[in-house]
């Protein structure tokens, strides 16, 4: 077991605070060591412990301090100029909260498994000239450029407001949203108003990091993302395409040590964590109120019981090496929603119900630690039948107390009713709720004809099912963007622009550059976390 700080586990620790941070007025709505990266050697902002250092004419650096006055440091020796990097990608994956979802917000244990569908961003550098950035998610449909030296660099960079890429951001700065907000009214302004908001909090996440990373001197690069999770399912897609963009602007800053097969695990850890520390605040823009849990997952895979209850310090993560494959079938409603208007809903029924809903919260948080001490049994067996019985009705009672909090829906109730009509398993909701996903823990013993009878059942209804293996690797790299593929190209096949957009759905996406379901592709390197 490897802790970031131990808990207890026995449900006892106080509720947090889910009434926090203002955000600023668009969001209103809705509710040191620096290691450099030894793959880059392109343009670097610097952006370590002396990011905010800016190349004076004089060829010597300048930085603020706190109090404002200005420093002359000797100049730093760096390259006249240097070459360009090659096109990369990073990937990471989903993940199902398997208990604890909603009351994680709240300060309470929730344990989730990454999944293997993935999301995946290609990085393509462009010629020194080139002084744009184009983010181009192109499942969305957006697609939008920025003159990098337009930015507002200014406000960013400030002495009071500098961050940098270890440092641990636990809110969104009111006064950087507002220095974004001219920079996205442009975004995505052709389509409808509902529509267009997830693509302006997506561009927000972009440049609220890339400000925060970056630097005027960053390179020009396009960031084309594409990904094989369901988008605002409950399969944490937001997470894992926060997860892409911290690491892919933690990488072009030099900042982070690897991935390399031998890198000794706590070293691996510490770059998880930079990682996930970034993509917290991607959820930040992107959803308001995140838990945190989602991107913990994704950024370092497999599985982790979690726990925040306090917003101001890292959350407790306990990496679970003997979580068992579980049998899931997860199933979609196909039924969209954001998970910022469902978190709100349980904040309201809070407001309203203080002491009924504090009390089914306690109750998801046992239901949570209860799983979470079974499998840290010494003698645990994850594939008994006995096993599958406790996460089974675990399960169940974890669903009973979310339709409670009235975070179901009747599609996902419908779902609910064919399983336990087939008597083959148990389920529940899994992410936010609303619509989304319900997984369910199939029986051992269940008749597979009666499983194929039921997932027949289900798509007749226009259920549609995800086929995926729990467990799976957190961020990896692919660096440079060339995989062998099986191609006559000499040193292997390069993943162009072109070719990466191109690429027919999901399954294209798997075959040209997945690694969801081949884990050990060749040329993906990935951080292991510690794992005892
Ligand atoms: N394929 C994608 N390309 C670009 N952005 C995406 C993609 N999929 C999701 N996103 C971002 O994530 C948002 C959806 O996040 P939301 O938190 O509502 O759902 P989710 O993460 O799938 O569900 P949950 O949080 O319950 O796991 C989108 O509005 C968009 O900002
Ligand atoms: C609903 C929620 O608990 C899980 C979403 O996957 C929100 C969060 O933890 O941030």
């Amino acid at each position: 077991m490897s802790t970031a700080t131990v808990p207890p586990l026995n449900g006892s620790v106080g509720a947090s605070s889910s009434q926090r941070r203002p955000v600023a007025r668009f969001l209103q709505d809705e509710i040191q060591d620096g290691h450099l990266h030894p793959y880059m050697n392109g343009h670097s902002n610097g952006n370590g412990a002396d990011s905010d250092s800016q190349l004076s004419d004089s060829g010597s650096t300048t930085s603020s301090t706190a109090n404002g006055s200005r420093l002359r440091r000797p100049a730093m020796s760096r390259k006249a100029s240097s070459p360009m990097a090659p096109t990369f990608m990073v990937s990471a994956p989903g993940k199902v909260i398997v208990y604890g979802e909603h009351a994680v917000v709240h300060g309470k244990a929730a344990m989730a498994a990454a999944i293997s569908l993935r999301s995946y961003l290609l990085v393509t550098t462009l010629s020194k000239s080139q002084r744009t950035i184009t983010l181009n998610f192109r499942d969305l449909g957006l697609k939008h450029t920025w003159d990098i030296d337009a930015l507002p660099w200014d406000v960013f960079h400030r002495a009071d407001k500098k961050k940098f890429y270890y440092s641990l951001v636990t809110s969104l700065d009111d006064e950087l949203v507002e220095a974004l907000e001219p920079h996205l009214k442009d975004v995505s302004i052709d389509i409808p108003e509902e529509q267009r908001k997830p693509h302006v909090r997506s561009a927000l996440a972009f440049l609220y990091l890339f400000c925060s990373l970056g630097s005027p001197q960053s390179p020009g690069a396009i960031y084309t993302l594409r990904s094989t999770i369901p988008t605002g399912a409950g399969l944490g897609s937001s997470a894992s395409v926060c997860v892409c963009l911290s690491s892919a602007l933690l990488l072009q800053i030099r900042t982070l040590a690897g991935p390399h097969p031998d890198q000794p695990p706590d070293e691996a850890e510490t770059q998880i964590e930079r990682i996930n520390r970034w993509a917290f605040v991607g959820e930040l823009c992107i959803h308001g109120n995140p838990s945190g849990v989602d991107n913990t997952v994704s950024a370092g895979g497999k599985a982790v019981f979690f726990k925040r209850t306090d917003y101001e310090k890292p959350p407790t993560v306990i990496s679970l090496p003997t979580f068992p494959e579980l049998p899931l079938l997860i199933v979609d409603t196909q039924q969209t929603r954001s998970t910022a208007t469902e978190v709100a809903k349980v904040l309201s029924l809070k407001k309203a119900h203080p002491v009924v809903t504090e009390s089914i919260l306690d109750s998801i948080d046992q239901v949570t630690c209860s799983a979470c001490q079974l499998i840290e049994t010494p003698d645990f067996d994850g594939t008994s039948d006995e096993t599958m019985s406790h996460f089974g009705t675990l399960i169940r009672l974890n669903h009973g107390l979310l339709v409670s909090l009235g975070v179901s829906h009747p599609r996902l109730e419908r779902i609910r009713e064919l399983v336990d009509y087939a008597d083959v398993g148990w389920t529940k909701l899994t992410g936010a709720g609303g619509g989304g996903c319900a997984m369910t823990l199939l029986r051992p013993d269940a008749k597979p004809e009666v499983i194929q009878e039921l997932k027949d059942k289900l798509a007749s209804e226009g259920f549609n099912k995800y086929e995926t293996t729990l467990g799976g690797d957190g961020i990896g790299v692919l660096y440079p963007a060339v995989l062998r593929n099986g191609s006559d190209e000499e040193g292997g096949e390069e993943i162009d622009q072109q070719k990466f957009e191109e690429a027919e759905g999901h399954i294209g996406i798997e075959q040209l550059v997945g690694v969801g379901f081949h884990e050990k592709r060749e040329g993906w390197k990935f951080w292991k976390r510690a794992a005892a």
